[in-house]
């Protein structure tokens, strides 16, 4: 949007005065970003009407993302930097005295989900307005976010994360016109409808109101304005009743109270049902109504809608949407069926067995009774036309959505749908070959890959500005607006000016991480230090106990030859463990005590530092990623479905050290074999050993000296205040067999590790590296990705409304 410096001035100061009623010499950071906030609202409401409105006549098709996490981190500079005025806001402040830093800082991240899943259906939010199509989120309003971690004395310690505060979410709106009722518990009976047919009467049911709050989602330089929905729970007038104590009010409340905290695996707690239930109803309810204002057939629905179900969370909805359009609109079961499956697709983000939904039919049954009537009826309607097909007994008990008393979340989702896809090549493949080995046979045709992105716009101009001015000043802007333009970069990198101009811009992102650890850890790292990171969620699968592992041999190595030749190096993680994952929990006090343990040893110095930096989140990784110089992706072959942060550390110069899993595997394709760091064991390799049962750590343990020291450091009292927690870990490694296969990858990540320090001491060749993945990282932007979900799996076109990114 055109916008001058002078008129965002008169805008800003007059919003400051009029909705704070504060003048600026007084005003708070925070009171300055909800005022900042308050003015660009200005700016993008009439543009968000424009856009429902035209969307609405023109009756465009709409897809929906459903997911119970949404994770954009702090939205300010994405919205100024999209609205096209982040400068001139800048600029403004500058006059005004303001240090935009501190009011950005005054921003709270929005962190309504755990991990990877939650940031990719944030991601997706972005490159769908920045794409031009109609894509809107539908989730949930979580008073409470991802717990905030503090680490007391080396331990995880989780605090409430009131991300309300005092200000509340300053970019949502609540919608009223669009409240719905959504119906739980009681009993449901069939009686007759008087046209032949039946009709659901419920009885003792508890009706709850959802009230959706909708958050903006802005394209980038397009005007385009979709729609995020959260819904929040309330209690309807009508029924308060129903709810006379405070307790009972409060647990209906719970509903939207908290982020349930697990990544890749879940709990299966009754209030996590409701809460998928809830938002996934409600959601669904809306959808249809503003479907019929169009006046077009409720059975062609799926030309205009789609709905797509991220993970198992909102697979319900095949079942709820029959629900709506058999019980609420009276249509014939197949008619309904049949545009069930074609407005439906699910995608799946995880291999592992406990991340997969499976809810017990009783349960089930008592939350939702008329849904769950609907799901037998859908199984065996399934499993009759599969054997009319001729399909076999055992693949199609396989395939049912209720077997041994439990409901398969993802079995609905793929018999509900028309599409199921895999978040990486490896991924996917594996779901076809292994996981959703028998649904592949029957339905082929459904299986599709789509390979996770990131938004190239957030991760480079805001969390990475110098290294945008120095990718601008080799390449031009266009990468600005087009990543694919980054190519352009690998006629430079070998270009000695270009490399020092890299160099320096690294260096620069070091020191300011540098800074900010000595800062919150008190620990001084040193630049000329190999910055060497993991930041992820705290899994066994993502094995940071390997690196923790490399780091326990360095150490031997230095105490051994305190003299000896060393590249100096700072290994930073960031991490967060589900509140109820001990292990996890442990790895995180090892780590501590780790650190404690090396950076208080005067004969170690410089030449190795570890930091376990607390409370990991977007807007923390936006100021540790551009600062790494590898990238640590070292996950068992076959576990990490795709990874993000891996994308993100390859467009910002970092090296990676990775295993031939998930989209390392693609990112290696993209760079080549020597522009990346590969060890380990392969997805073959691991199956094989699966097949023929043949590990056994313990072997290793005994014949190979190396390995036996650094595994006997964990309990032979070498790292204090811990032994529980070693104890834990000796048995998990050798006493429970290495689940993982840490010692098995050991030795060839320690040489792969030895490589990558020669790699670093050639700075010419390091940066030829370094550049080359920041050149080639156009591959992995979430707006290609999203391009591929909108043609390939929900059929959509670009509205005619908004200009339309190349
Ligand atoms: N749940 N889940 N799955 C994950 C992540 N943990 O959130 O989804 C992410 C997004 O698809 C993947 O990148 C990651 O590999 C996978 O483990």
């Amino acid at each position: 949007m055109e916008l001058t410096t002078e008129q965002f001035i008169h805008d800003f100061e007059l919003t400051l005065n009029e909705q704070q009623q504060t003048i600026l010499s007084t005003a708070t950071p925070s009171e300055l970003f909800v005022a900042l906030a308050h003015t660009i609202r200005q700016y993008y409401t009439p543009l968000w009407i424009e856009r429902n409105k035209k969307l609405q006549e023109n009756k465009d098709k709409i897809a929906y993302y459903f997911s119970v996490e949404f994770l954009p981190g702090r939205m300010l500079e994405t919205n100024l930097l999209n609205l096209g005025i982040l400068d001139v806001v800048k600029e403004g402040f500058a006059q005004l005295g303001i240090d935009f830093t501190q009011v950005k800082q005054a921003e709270h991240d929005m962190a309504l989900g755990n991990g990877g899943l939650g940031r990719l259906a944030a991601a997706f939010m972005d490159s769908l307005a920045t794409t031009g199509y109609a894509g809107f989120g539908n989730g949930l309003r979580y008073k409470y976010g991802l717990f905030k971690q503090r680490i007391v004395n080396g331990y995880q310690v989780e605090l409430p994360d009131a991300w309300f505060g005092s200000i509340g979410n300053v970019w949502e709106t609540r919608k009223d016109h669009d409240i719905v009722d959504v119906r739980f518990f009681g009993n449901v009976y069939m009686t007759d409808a008087g046209n032949g047919k039946l009709k659901p009467v419920y009885s003792d049911a508890q009706v709850l109101r959802a009230v959706p709050y909708d958050v903006p989602q802005l394209g980038y330089g397009n005007g385009v304005v979709n729609n995020l929905r959260l819904w929040d729970v309330e209690i309807p007038e009508e029924y308060e009743l129903s709810y006379p104590t405070i307790e009972d009010r409060r647990r209906v409340e719970d509903i939207t109270a908290v982020l349930y905290p697990d990544d890749s695996s879940d709990e299966g707690k009754k209030l996590r049902l409701m809460q998928e239930y809830f938002m996934t109803s409600a959601g669904l309810q809306t959808i249809v109504k503003s479907y019929l204002k169009l006046g077009l057939p409720l059975e062609r629905i799926y030309e205009k809608v789609s709905v797509h179900i991220n993970d198992t969370h909102p697979a319900v909805a095949p079942a709820e949407f029959m629900r709506i359009l058999i019980d609420e609109y009276g249509l014939e079961w197949d008619d309904a069926w049949n545009a069930t499956q074609k407005v439906m697709s699910y995608t799946n983000h995880t291999i592992l067995s406990e991340a997969l939904e499976k809810w017990h039919t009783g349960l089930f049954a008592h939350v939702l009774p008329r849904v769950y009537q609907i799901i037998v009826e859908i199984d065996n309607r399934y499993a009759a036309q599969m054997s009319a097909q001729g399909v076999d007994y055992e693949t199609i008990e396989n395939t049912r959505i209720v077997r041994n008393n439990q409901v398969h979340m993802a079995h609905l989702a793929i018999i509900g749908g028309h599409s199921v896809n895999g978040v990486a090549q490896i991924h996917t493949e594996l779901l076809k070959e292994d996981t959703l080995r028998d649904f592949y046979k029957v339905s082929p045709e459904k299986f599709n890959n789509k390979t996770n992105g990131i938004v190239q716009r957030r991760w480079t101009q805001i969390a990475a500005p110098g290294l945008s001015k120095t990718i601008d000043k080799w390449i031009g802007q266009g990468w600005r607006s087009d990543i694919h333009e980054l190519r352009k970069l690998n006629e430079y990198v070998d270009n000695s000016q270009a490399q020092a101009d890299f160099w320096e811009v690294k260096q620069l992102a070091k020191q300011r991480l540098a800074d900010y650890i000595e800062q919150t850890t008190g620990v001084h790292v040193t630049t000329d230090a190999i910055f060497d990171v993991q930041v992820k969620r705290l899994h066994a699968y993502k094995r940071q106990l390997l690196n923790v592992m490399h780091i326990i041999k360095l150490y031997w190595d230095i105490k051994d030859n305190p003299e000896g030749e060393f590249t100096p190096r700072v290994f930073i993680f960031g991490a967060k463990a589900a509140p109820g994952y001990h292990f996890a929990k442990s790895i995180i006090k090892i780590i501590n005590e780790l650190a404690n343990l090396i950076n208080n040893d005067e004969q170690i110095g410089d030449k190795l530092k570890v930091v376990f930096l607390e409370n990991y989140r977007v807007s923390l990784a936006e100021l540790i990623i551009p600062a790494a110089n590898v990238s640590e992706q070292i996950s068992l072959a076959s576990k990490e479905a795709s990874g993000t942060s891996n994308m993100k550390f390859m467009m910002t110069g970092a090296v990676t050290m990775a295993t031939l899993d998930g989209a390392n595997i693609e990112i290696k394709d993209e760079v080549g074999d020597d522009n990346i760091v590969i060890f380990g064991m392969t997805k073959d390799d691991v199956y094989n050993h699966y097949a023929t049962r043949d590990y056994y750590s313990r072997g290793i343990y005994d014949n190979d000296p190396v390995i036996h020291r650094v595994v006997n450091t964990f309990v032979d009292g070498t790292i204090p205040n811990c032994q529980r927690e070693g104890s834990e870990i000796f048995d998990a490694l050798i006493t429970y067999n290495d689940e993982y296969f840490l010692l098995q990858d050991f030795t060839s990540y320690v040489e792969a590790q030895e490589h990558l320090t020669q790699l670093y001491a050639d700075r010419a060749r390091w940066m030829h590296m370094s550049m080359t993945n920041i050149a080639n990282s156009d591959k992995f932007t979430s707006d290609d990705t999203i391009r591929q979900y909108a043609q390939e799996i929900w059929n959509l076109s670009l509205p005619s409304h908004g200009k339309h990114r190349i």
